[in-house]
């Protein structure tokens, strides 16, 4: 085989899933940005998902920050050199990390030391199978991790919450399903799309889920019940008005795949693999001799670009901040006041977040913003760091500290995404604070809005992790969480929950 052009055609693979959204995810979500009234808040998240979703493709730039975890299904003639291609994989994730179309993603989980390169133990994922065919398949899945952890399984039987009891039946399936798109709310950057797997083992149940994540979004379902029940699942999920982001509105769920498998008499799972509006999942045929791509997958109908597709709209009232902000001006901010952010905010997430509970900030936070951010930076030969993508990332995981780390350091604002809990909520009420949602995935559109990086504190926990000092203009969010008692995440939770239990009773037999 050629390894050089195997190399570079998986290259290839890697930079277009990562950059450019396949035709039929985007045309999921031109119908979804269809079925929203303008003005909402639903429809300018869709308008700004969109936007992003052309830029990234114009520049040649991830889609989302989060470039996910690598996983890819290879399916070899017999004879084909499995090693090899694996080298070559190998390669081509270092060659792409280089070159910011992923982000180093791979993170020690014992010392937490990012690799730096992607490489790691059991990253990337590589599953391999023979087939009789004469050519290589090579799939590529990049799931990010605030859709994986809205991942899900269940083992029937068991109660859920407004649904009751599921049974061991195509029932029970159809109740855990649609608690799984409830229970994601908007962290996993709804409108989303999930694949189910209904059987197997904990381990080949996932799997099956992850694998229909392969399918294309507008195929029909082989099997005539389970065809009715994916139907069933989008049409009913998308009245729960959880809606793009957890904002509410009318699309929730773009598409809706389940797969079925044997299982043995104990056990019986329902697993739910989520997936993100940034639907990131591309293939390719290959050449084995040559190593050059044959076919690329997904390229059915036309290619939808979002250039013209801006929505013309009375401008809404939108506040400036500009840090350092006062309690005053915080206070001042209700649910649902759109801002617009210029001047200085730092990066923070996980690492930022432990490691401030028990020293000292490295600047002064006092009045500052925080925005919950791992982005993708590049260092230009002159030593000057660039933000190559910068959406935010889910906020909830620092629900433990923020509060806490809000009072001690004065921080006035924190931007994010899926919103934060009663603690948080509790804390900027007692402090004056505000909760900002950011549209997860869009990280070309924060990108732009980031006009240079300032400098970087505690780079030891790795780009994603790292403090980063940012300059932005007229970066656009939403209050959704204000000093005042007021959570739209709450509100959102509570009447999604009443009306998925309109959906208790039984539908199939
Ligand atoms: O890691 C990130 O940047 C984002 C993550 O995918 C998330 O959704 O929280
Ligand atoms: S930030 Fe949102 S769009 Fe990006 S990987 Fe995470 S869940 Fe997906």
């Amino acid at each position: 085989m050629q390894m050089e052009q195997l190399e570079k055609s998986i290259y290839d693979l890697i930079t277009e899933t990562s950059t450019n959204l396949p035709k039929d995810v985007r045309r999921a979500i031109k119908k979804a940005k269809a079925s929203e009234n303008a003005g909402t808040r639903a429809a300018m998240s869709l308008e700004t998902i969109t936007n992003n979703i052309q830029m990234a493709d114009d520049k040649v730039s991830p889609i989302c920050q989060d470039t996910g975890l690598p996983t890819f299904k290879i399916k070899t003639p017999i004879g084909v050199n499995q090693l090899e291609i694996k080298a070559a994989i190998k390669r081509a994730i270092v060659s792409a990390t280089k070159d910011a179309k992923l982000r180093p993603n791979s993170v020690d989980s014992l010392t937490g030391a990012n690799s730096g390169d992607n490489l790691g133990e059991g990253i990337p994922v590589m599953k391999f199978e023979q087939w009789e065919k004469d050519y290589i398949e090579m799939k590529l899945i990049l799931k990010g991790g605030g859709c994986e952890n809205k991942n899900i399984q269940y083992s029937l039987p068991t109660e859920l919450e407004g649904l009751g009891r599921a049974g061991r039946d195509l029932d029970g399936i159809r109740k855990c399903i649609l608690h799984s798109v409830y229970q994601a709310q908007g962290q996993g950057c709804s409108a989303g799309f999930i694949g189910v797997g209904i059987g197997g083992d904990r381990s080949s149940g996932y799997d099956l889920a992850k694998e229909q994540l392969f399918r294309h979004v507008e195929d029909t379902n082989p099997n005539p019940d389970l065809a009715k029940l994916e139907e069933y699942i989008v049409e009913k999920a998308n009245t729960l008005g959880i809606g793009t982001m957890g904002f509410g509105g009318e699309a929730t769920l773009l598409g809706c795949k389940i797969g079925v498998m044997h299982r043995i008499p104990a056990s019986f799972y329902v697993s739910v693999a989520y997936n993100c509006w940034a639907y990131r999942r591309m293939a390719i045929n290959i050449n084995p001799t040559t190593g050059e791509v044959i076919e690329w997958h997904y390229q059915e109908g036309e290619k939808i670009e979002f250039k013209d597709d801006t929505t013309e709209e009375a401008p809404k009232k939108v506040v400036e901040l500009q840090a350092p902000i006062t309690e005053e001006q915080i206070r001042a901010l209700q649910v649902g006041d759109v801002v617009s952010i210029t001047g200085r905010m730092y990066t923070g997430r996980d690492a930022i977040h432990h490691h401030l509970m028990s020293h000292d900030a490295p600047v002064d936070l006092n009045g500052q913003i925080i925005y919950h951010c791992g982005p993708v930076m590049q260092k230009d030969d002159e030593g000057i760091w660039h933000v190559r993508a910068a959406g935010p990332t889910t906020s909830i995981r620092e629900e433990p500290y923020q509060g806490d780390i809000m009072k001690k350091f004065g921080i006035r604002a924190v931007i994010g995404k899926g919103g934060m809990g009663p603690k948080t909520l509790a804390a900027l009420s007692e402090h004056g604070g505000v909760y900002l949602n950011a549209i997860g995935g869009a990280a070309q559109y924060y990108a732009d809005c980031i006009k240079g990086v300032e400098g970087v504190d505690l780079m030891e926990f790795g780009i994603p992790e790292a403090m980063w000092h940012l300059r932005v203009e007229n970066f656009t969010a939403v209050v959704t969480m204000d000093s005042h008692g007021n959570s739209l995440h709450a509100d959102v939770d509570k009447s999604s929950l009443e009306k998925l239990s309109m959906y208790k009773e039984r539908v199939f037999n």
